[in-house]
């Protein structure tokens, strides 16, 4: 059981954090503060926080919890913003898509408290932002990646996968690295392809006549482009290396497609269909073995 969650950044992903925390009597008291004040009212008023705090510092002073849910470009600024009240068996965490970066800005900023921070990616969310989506059952049933460094306190994360475990989710661990590597392949990529596809037909002359003649396969192709732009935008950079490797194998990829369909390799093309239809078919997403 936790005294205090100090939790910067109230919106779909730190709101459902602090209501799955609550339900689950894992908390005494939320403590909240978001860079708009107005988000913060918000979130108290839904019962997501009990306190607002004017600042990052104040929702951390006497948190045993902190999860910074922010846009990950805001993650350095609010490490520096909370390391003065950071104490020795503080648990702090993120939720932030990607992991080098975040590792890196915590390196920077941390110093002699970077044993404190346990970096978390959860495996779940929603194409819409905010805290008005929050939802105490988003994180149930689900994945959560944690990249622990050399660094990284053995009881801090020790609590870090208890956390998540009593949440109702599978805990993974990885480096950094892998991480980034992987969640390129399989998150940023597919949200990359998903803004391109919408924006190469809408921005053809007939684009908005092609889009209204679209069905389910499209919808379920596309819902992701419907994401959060400043969210994405700042992912999409943290990661580029990696995402940039994962769009020119696309590419290749596509590039083979397009070649048997000119010379109309019908047999060949089949077999690519074949083999991706397979896979596709074979595929799950990953959860607790209890809830199979
Ligand atoms: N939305 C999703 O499906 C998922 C998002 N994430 C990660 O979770 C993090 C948060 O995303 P969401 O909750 O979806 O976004 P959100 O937009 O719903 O919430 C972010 C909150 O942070 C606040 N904020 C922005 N800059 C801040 C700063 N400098 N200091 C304090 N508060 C600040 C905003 O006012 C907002 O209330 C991001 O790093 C994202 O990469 C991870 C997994 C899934
Ligand atoms: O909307 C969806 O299905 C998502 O894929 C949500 C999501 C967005 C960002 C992440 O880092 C993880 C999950």
């Amino acid at each position: 059981m936790f005294e205090q969650l100090g939790l910067i950044g109230c919106g779909l992903m730190g709101g459902s954090f602090a209501l799955a925390l609550k339900r689950a009597g894992l908390v005494k008291r939320v403590v909240g503060y978001s860079k708009s004040p107005s988000t913060t009212e918000r979130a108290r008023q839904m019962g997501v926080i009990d306190v607002e705090a004017p600042s990052a510092l104040l929702a951390v002073s006497g948190a045993d919890i902190v999860l910074l849910a922010v846009p990950v470009s805001a993650t350095e600024a609010s490490f520096k913003a909370i390391r003065h009240l950071v104490g020795p068996n503080t648990l702090i965490m993120d939720v932030g898509s990607t992991k080098r970066d975040v590792v890196d800005a915590a390196r920077r900023v941390l110093r002699d408290h970077l044993g404190c921070f346990v970096p978390a990616h959860p495996i779940t969310g929603k194409e819409v932002s905010g805290v008005e989506h929050a939802d105490a059952d988003l994180y149930f049933g689900k994945q959560v990646i944690l990249t622990p460094i050399e660094r990284t306190f053995t009881v801090q994360l020790e609590k870090a996968v208890n956390v998540w475990t009593a949440l109702g989710c599978n805990v993974l661990k990885m480096s950094p690295q892998s991480h980034d590597a992987a969640y390129a392949a399989v998150s940023h990529l597919p949200h990359l392809i998903a803004f391109a596809l919408i924006n190469s037909i809408s921005g053809q002359a007939q684009g908005k006549d092609y889009l209204s003649l679209a069905g389910p396969g499209f919808r379920d192709f596309t819902r992701i482009a419907a994401s959060d732009p400043k969210m994405w935008r700042d992912i999409l950079i943290a990661n580029k290396e990696e995402l940039l490797e994962q769009s020119k194998i696309f590419q290749n990829t596509l590039q083979d497609l397009e070649k048997l369909i000119a010379t109309a390799d019908g047999d060949t093309l089949e077999d690519r269909i074949e083999k991706a239809s397979q896979t596709r078919a074979n595929w799950r997403i990953s959860s607790p073995k209890s809830l199979k």
